[in-house]
């Protein structure tokens, strides 16, 4: 017995030709096979046993293929289901992803797209698709254009490739934020994890839309499978088409040998494509035309490729008014709009912030492998509380990282975050800050090293006002400015490791001599039972 005569499929199908075509086509694949005519020919089937998948027509004589779905999913059915639509009618496509189907195909089927599409269906991987690109097996990103419209460097856009051992784990469980939102972006993300209905996420920049699609490839049947994420901003328009589609050997000058494009190298996973308003409309037709066909053509090729790949887009865009302006085609925003997922910014999820501090110093504290985690004081919390963060969580992380790095003691102060905002007069964080984290004291707890509960840090509520939005600091020197955060960096691992500079050159992976040199460079010396630090001029190169 093969492993595909495990699943049984059940076909529903009043035209008793493609019926056949259909269930021969899968008797083929090794499938267990039943058919039906009507909808409630297989209802009649279908309470007499369980079927793997259900594959469904969705005009039927007494129905349609979408009522046969929503008794299936109202009686909580385990069945897949597949919906074949009447071409062109992406509004019923729509409509049955929204209503459950796991995917849908459009008449007339091609043999091959449909029996890729029920072999995902079932949680089988796809055929092996050769290499990835170089530049993606690399898991590298360069944003560098070579202006000649020769592509020097594939992968441009490229942003990462899941690495094996990160497969199937971590970007759910890194989402940090109790608000009502995130609760909700959460739950979407499980819903829409189990079917293939194109998502597109939307939040301004650094809201965390990278993790909402890494979470939903993750949680996901095609977690195993490779998640690629794309910034079609970072593309020339030139390259974008080989980029995405591959390309063939001596398709251009310089095309030495036959390259996969993202869709191959996605092939069986997801696609991720971010920035996607900032696709040229010239593009966006290509990948309307890549999304509908489910088969990409390599330039310089004559035959397409079928690929099996979920597309997750992102944008800081409007993409309905972009639609409005003409920008961005509507048969395109509608087909990637199935599902949406707002990311709201960190400003309207403020209860969050609490949360995130604590878990993001936790991990900077781990990564640097620190003893013990800073936190932050309660004059620092306040300060934050009165920020707007137009960087949202990016920024909020960055922050952080900078501040743990700055920092002396263990507890980050006002001054070490470096916000754009004054200090106000000592008071409390405001009430819209009450931490929704339990403030037990422990390693999460970023307030302070006390148990503190929060009635007693917050003596009078205050609401808290749009706080003044500001440019983010830049430094005025960068390399004075990264002198001076090394510069901490060293002198508290030295006091760490009681001013042992071997110690404490290991604990950053630095040998001696590294660390001699780079003391030497930052006027750092070791005097008896402490440090002489000379930030000026004094250290040489
Ligand atoms: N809810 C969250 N919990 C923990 N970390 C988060 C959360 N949201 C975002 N982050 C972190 O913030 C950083 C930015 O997130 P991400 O790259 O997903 O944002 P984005 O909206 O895709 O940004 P951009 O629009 O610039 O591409 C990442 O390091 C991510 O891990």
């Amino acid at each position: 017995m093969s492993a595909t005569s495990l699943h049984s499929l059940l076909v529903v199908d009043d035209e008793p030709d493609l019926r056949t075509l259909y269930e021969l086509t899968l008797l083929r694949e090794g499938y267990e096979v039943e058919t039906a005519g009507s909808v409630e020919e297989a209802w009649a089937q279908l309470k007499d046993r369980t079927y793997s998948a259900v594959i469904t027509d969705m005009r039927l004589p007494d129905g349609s293929g979408l009522d046969l779905l929503r008794r299936l999913e109202q009686s909580g059915r385990s069945e897949r289901a597949i919906v074949i639509t009447a071409y062109g009618s992406a509004e019923n496509a729509v409509q049955a992803l929204k209503s459950g189907a796991y995917d849908y195909l459009t008449k007339p089927v091609d043999l091959k797209v449909f029996r890729s599409v029920v072999s995902a269906a079932l949680g089988r991987s796809p055929a092996a698709r050769g290499a990835a690109p170089n530049a993606a097996s690399a898991g590298v990103s360069s944003a560098a254009g070579t202006g000649s419209g020769v592509p020097a460097d594939f992968g441009l856009g490229l942003r990462s490739i899941v690495p094996r051992h990160e497969r199937g784990s971590g970007a759910l469980r890194r989402m940090a934020g109790q608000s009502a939102a995130m609760q909700q972006v959460r739950a979407l993300v499980d819903k829409v994890a189990r079917s293939m209905a194109p998502v597109l996420v939307q939040g301004e920049s650094g809201t965390g839309k990278e993790l909402v699609a890494r979470s939903i490839h993750q949680v996901s049947s095609r977690a195993a499978q490779p998640f690629i994420a794309v910034n079609c901003s970072a593309i020339p328009e030139q390259l974008l088409e080989a980029e995405f589609f591959g390309y063939r050997k001596g398709a251009f000058t310089g095309a030495a040998e036959d390259r996969e494009g993202f869709f191959q190298a996605a092939h069986g996973g997801t696609l991720f494509l971010d920035e996607i308003g900032d696709l040229p409309l010239s593009m966006q037709s290509k990948l309307l035309r890549a999304i509908q066909e489910r088969a990409v053509r390599p330039v310089g090729a004559v035959a397409e490729v079928a690929v099996d790949v979920r597309i997750i887009s992102a944008t800081h865009r409007d993409l309905a008014a972009e639609v409005a302006e003409g920008r961005f085609r509507q048969d395109l925003f509608y087909r990637l709009n199935v599902i949406q997922i707002r990311v709201p910014p960190l400003r309207e999820r403020r209860d969050d912030l609490y949360e995130l501090c604590a878990r993001m110093l936790e991990r900077i504290a781990g990564e640097a492998g620190m003893a013990v985690m800073p936190r932050l004081t309660p004059r620092a919390l306040d300060h934050l509380a009165h920020y707007d963060f137009p960087g949202n969580v990016r920024e909020l992380e960055n922050l952080l990282h900078r501040a743990v790095a700055l920092s002396s003691a263990s507890q980050i102060d006002i001054e070490d975050l470096e916000l754009p905002i004054a200090p106000r007069a000592r008071g409390a964080a405001p009430a819209a800050f009450m931490p929704a984290w339990p403030g037990d004291g422990r390693i999460g707890d970023p307030w302070s090293h006390e148990p503190v509960k929060p009635a007693t840090v917050l003596p009078e509520p205050v609401v808290a006002g749009p706080a003044p939005l500001a440019e983010p600091a830049v430094p005025q020197d960068l390399v004075a400015y990264l002198d001076e955060v090394e510069r901490a960096v060293l002198v508290r691992a030295l006091e760490r490791h009681r001013y042992n500079r071997t110690a404490a050159g290991a604990a950053m992976g630095l040998t001696l001599r590294q660390m001699r040199y780079r003391m030497a460079r930052l006027g750092i010396q070791v005097a008896g039972e402490g440090l002489t630090v000379d930030d000026g001029d004094g250290a040489g190169d």
